[in-house]
């Protein structure tokens, strides 16, 4: 479990980019949302203990990564969408990160650069962006941590590879692990979320299961809108909707429509119904 209590940052001489979140993760895959510079990025450093919050806290299962225990960080790894590294080999790379992170596994990271249709000795400095992020991902998916931080893991594959990556993620949930990825193109891994952070000038605006969501709201598409819609949004001849769920109605989540709907001035409704579906559940 990963909680927040009232956790705040401030960049030194810079803006306040996260203030009062609190909130508390449970093991799933998160799909964390937000326009830019909401404040994602950050987020994820300070969970990874890259970043100690300015105020409140960040805990993961009691511990706070500010502390840097090593029976902590190993729990943690956290890919970046800008990670400089070395000259060397995705294997080099994972050789190296093992001897910090124990749950390490050899066979694993072959299987998933081979489905990445890499080896792992290509010199990751000669690899396309594409190819090195391929490499990076599959390391990171083999040191098999108890919290995934992804940031953008998507940036620069091609379609079939985000695809993959797709299934690899879905693999790779398990009931004690925690796997956030930011991103902003949902549709490449449309089914695997199990819930959803969504930040909104640097506060946290809806932090809720994907069962919570479905149970509050429904999405549907049609030729017109319902006239109950609380959001609407037309894009190629159809109406995409967001009404309030019926007792019996079961639709699918539309991740954009969800983003365009939290970014309008009918998201206050929307987090309302979501979150007191959810107190009526605790
Ligand atoms: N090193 C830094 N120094 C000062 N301000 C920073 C620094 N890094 C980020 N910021 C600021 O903090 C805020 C949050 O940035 P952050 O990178 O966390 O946003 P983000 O939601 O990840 O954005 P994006 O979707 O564009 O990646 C922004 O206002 C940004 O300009």
């Amino acid at each position: 479990m990963i909680t927040f209590n009232n956790l705040c940052y401030r960049y030194p001489k810079g803006p306040e980019a996260l203030s009062d979140i609190t909130a508390a993760i449970s093991p799933g895959i998160h799909l964390l949302l937000g326009e830019n510079g909401t404040g994602k990025t950050t987020l994820l450093h300070i969970i990874a203990g890259l970043l100690y919050p300015t105020a409140g806290s960040v805990e993961i299962d009691g511990m706070s990564p500010r502390l840097r225990q090593p029976a902590l960080l190993e729990k943690i790894f956290f890919l970046g969408d800008d990670m400089t590294l070395p000259g060397g080999t995705a294997l080099a790379f994972a050789h190296t990160a093992a001897k910090a992170y124990a749950g390490f596994d050899a066979g694993l990271l072959a299987d998933y650069l081979a489905c990445f249709g890499l080896t792992g000795r290509e010199r990751l400095d000669r690899l396309s962006l594409g190819n090195r992020r391929k490499s990076l991902i599959a390391v990171a998916l083999a040191l098999r941590t108890q919290v995934l931080l992804l940031d953008e893991p998507a940036n620069g594959l091609d379609i079939g590879s985000k695809e993959t990556l797709g299934r690899m993620l879905a693999e790779a949930a398990g009931d004690d692990r925690t796997i956030i990825v930011s991103t902003h193109v949902t549709h490449d891994f449309h089914n695997i979320f199990d819930g959803v952070i969504a930040l909104r000038r640097n506060r946290l605006q809806l932090a809720a299961t994907l069962t919570d969501i479905l149970s509050a709201v429904a999405f549907t598409a049609g030729m017109i809108p319902p006239v109950e819609a609380i959001f609407a949004h037309q894009s190629a001849g159809l109406f995409r909707s967001i009404t309030a769920a019926g007792a019996d109605t079961e639709t699918d989540i539309d991740y954009n429509l969800l983003y365009m709907a939290l970014q309008s001035d009918r998201a206050d409704i929307i987090t309302s119904l979501i979150n007191s579906h959810r107190q009526q559940q605790l």
